[in-house]
């Protein structure tokens, strides 16, 4: 097997192929032609006729069925690229997020063929009518392809992201009471205190700057890597009832193992390692570097988290001793710890927790961090709204009591007592912030975090009288449709939050913009990300400034999420 390896390295590939024969016609001499009394001219035809039928089937499955026979080729679409097996995806790799679906929606309609690595046929659907049969009306007939589930399960473990059908429903009914307003109202004081410890640790660094570099200018500050652990001590505070304190332990021996695994996870990985995995999905088992940490940090993942619900279900099992205690707020744990299905009385098990657990850390925190950053590089770049902004916001956060020590223990923070003493904003008084409101909508329409969706139908169906059968790969380019100029008009590529007080974006429909999806797949912590989103921007603008840094443009390439690449870096300043 070593000479094999040996002579394959050092070979061709015509020379691998003769290598490859020659070992086979050895095998065949030594093993199986004395077993059956094959002679050497019958066993080169059953060779030819082997390689030949091979050939055959592997032709006729990912050419001739795929590019010919499949009957989504009916369906309008662009020209498969000039790179054998590649289908379009030369164009989706080297092209931003959205970039080749928009062009295709605008050429051939609101549904399109294409082609996947080994020329997988692929439909991408931007009618809102067809995005609605898929996501509303049939929705529990198309799920999740078998692939993305087997990666997403690998960071957010068999949570409500990834379950199906009946199982679905049932996680669902017995998760939503944890994200009513109520609840959702409740966990404004836990989403604060992340935010005050950012704002002060900028603060700090242009303090720093200032003193040690005689810098009376702008400080240049990597400001994803801060959302990312605020928002990751956020899911941890307000989701798990959990001082992750990312933010206080970062880069020292101390630090959280989460936030390590996270950090890992979900940078942006745009090598061609990664593309090649697109076509030879083997390749993620081989014990490249990068594989061997994702395996670490999955490990510590799981660790932590059962650790995190370990802790959550003893908090329960005590709460109604200290009920006697002022009420502090309640986390998404606590809530599911409570909740028990209406219909059998059974809550969930400790492994089902640990799921969702999970789930709520890994697409609670990185989806809004990496909406913020885009956000404030957005407001960098338009300085006018940026003023605009912090001019609604100053009285009602400026208000504030933002040095009161009940921000260091965000976990014993009482509502009402952090209403009361530290002037801290209702939910109520968040929401009506109209620009605030604009201002987040706009940035997620223009960049949404995620993107695309995919789901695999499976039963036959028709769409717009093109039939699909059971097994076809559907894309949503959600982003595609936030950038459609025939919504939204000529300016759908600007940046322009005022069109939220205007009549076409007021009446937009729900499978037109769609950041967090719709119908029975809708994000479920839709509310929780917009009032935290509005929440940690509000402490991030109200007294300090961006500018873009000279040089510096990040691209918008999808991973996990759409990360910007690299790092979101700002110029930051004191107003
Ligand atoms: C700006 C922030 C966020 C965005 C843009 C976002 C977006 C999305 C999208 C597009 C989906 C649907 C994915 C699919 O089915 O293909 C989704 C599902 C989900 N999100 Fe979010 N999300 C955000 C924040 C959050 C937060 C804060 C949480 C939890 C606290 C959360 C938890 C979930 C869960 C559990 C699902 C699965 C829902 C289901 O299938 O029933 N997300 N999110």
């Amino acid at each position: 097997m070593n000479q094999l390896i040996q002579k394959i390295d050092s070979s061709s590939l015509g020379e691998y192929a003769r290598v490859f024969e020659q070992h086979i016609q050895t095998y065949f001499d030594k093993h199986l032609a004395p077993t059956f009394g094959i002679q050497s001219s019958i066993r080169r035809v059953a060779l030819g006729l082997g390689l030949v039928t091979s050939l055959t089937y592997f032709l006729s499955k990912y050419v001739v069925y795929r590019l010919f026979l499949h009957k989504t080729n009916r369906i309008p679409g662009p020209p498969v690229g000039w790179i054998p097996f590649a289908g379009n995806m030369r164009e989706i790799i080297r092209e931003e997020a959205g970039v080749p679906h928009k062009k295709w929606a605008k050429e051939y309609g609101g549904i399109v063929s294409y082609k996947g690595p080994w020329y997988e046929n692929r439909v991408l659907l931007t009618d809102p009518e067809l995005i609605k049969h898929v996501l509303t009306t049939n929705s529990y007939d198309y799920v999740k392809p078998p692939a993305t589930v087997e990666f997403l399960k690998k960071i957010l473990g068999e949570g409500l992201l990834i379950s199906e059908g009946d199982l679905h429903r049932k996680q669902r009914k017995l998760l939503n009471p944890a994200f009513s307003v109520q609840s959702i109202r409740g966990m404004v004081p836990l989403m604060v205190a992340p935010g005050v410890q950012l704002r002060k640790q900028w603060m700090d660094a242009i303090a720093d700057d200032k003193q040690n570099n005689n810098n009376d200018g702008a400080t240049e500050i990597i400001v994803s890597s801060g959302l990312s652990l605020a928002t990751l001590d956020v899911i941890g505070a307000a989701g798990m009832g959990h001082n992750f304190e990312s933010l206080r332990t970062f880069n020292t021996p101390a630090a959280n193992k989460l936030s390590k695994a996270y950090i890992d996870i979900f940078q942006s990985d745009i090598s061609i390692f990664r593309v090649l995995t697109f076509f030879f999905p083997i390749l993620k088992y081989v014990p490249t570097e990068r594989n061997r940490m994702l395996k670490q940090d999955l490990k510590w993942l799981d660790e932590e988290s059962r650790h995190l619900v370990e802790m959550g279900v003893d908090r329960g099992k005590h709460q109604d001793k200290d009920s006697q205690k002022p009420k502090h707020a309640k986390d998404l744990l606590t809530l599911m710890v409570d909740e028990s299905d209406s219909d059998t009385g059974l809550g969930m098990t400790v492994k089902e927790l640990q799921n969702q657990c999970l789930t709520f850390l890994a697409a609670g925190h990185e989806t809004t961090s990496v909406a913020l950053s885009w956000c404030l590089w957005l407001l960098a770049k338009h300085p006018e709204i940026q003023d605009a902004l912090r001019e609604e916001i100053q009285p009602v956060f400026g208000q504030m009591d933002i040095e009161h020590p009940l921000f260091d223990k965000p976990l014993e923070i009482n509502p009402l007592q952090a209403q009361t003493e530290a002037n801290l904003p209702s939910y109520e008084t968040i929401n009506s912030l109209t620009l605030l409101n604009n201002v987040c909508k706009e940035t997620l329409r223009l960049i949404p975090p995620v993107p695309t969706t995919n789901r695999i139908s499976t039963k036959d169906d028709v769409l717009n009288h093109y039939v699909v059968p059971k097994g076809t790969v559907l894309f949503l380019s959600v982003i595609a449709n936030h950038h459609s100029t025939e919504v939204w008009g000529d300016d759908a590529l600007e940046f322009r939050p005022a069109r939220w007080d205007e009549p076409r974006a007021k009446n937009i429909g729900p499978y037109e913009y769609f950041p967090f999806l719709a119908g029975n797949r809708q994000c479920i912590g839709n509310r929780f990300a917009m009032v935290e989103m509005k929440i940690l921007l509000s402490l991030l603008i109200m007294d300090l400034k961006y500018t873009e840094k000279p040089g510096f443009e990040p691209s918008k390439k999808q991973s996990v999420t759409l990360r910007p690449h690299p790092n979101m870096t700002l110029l930051v300043e004191k107003v």
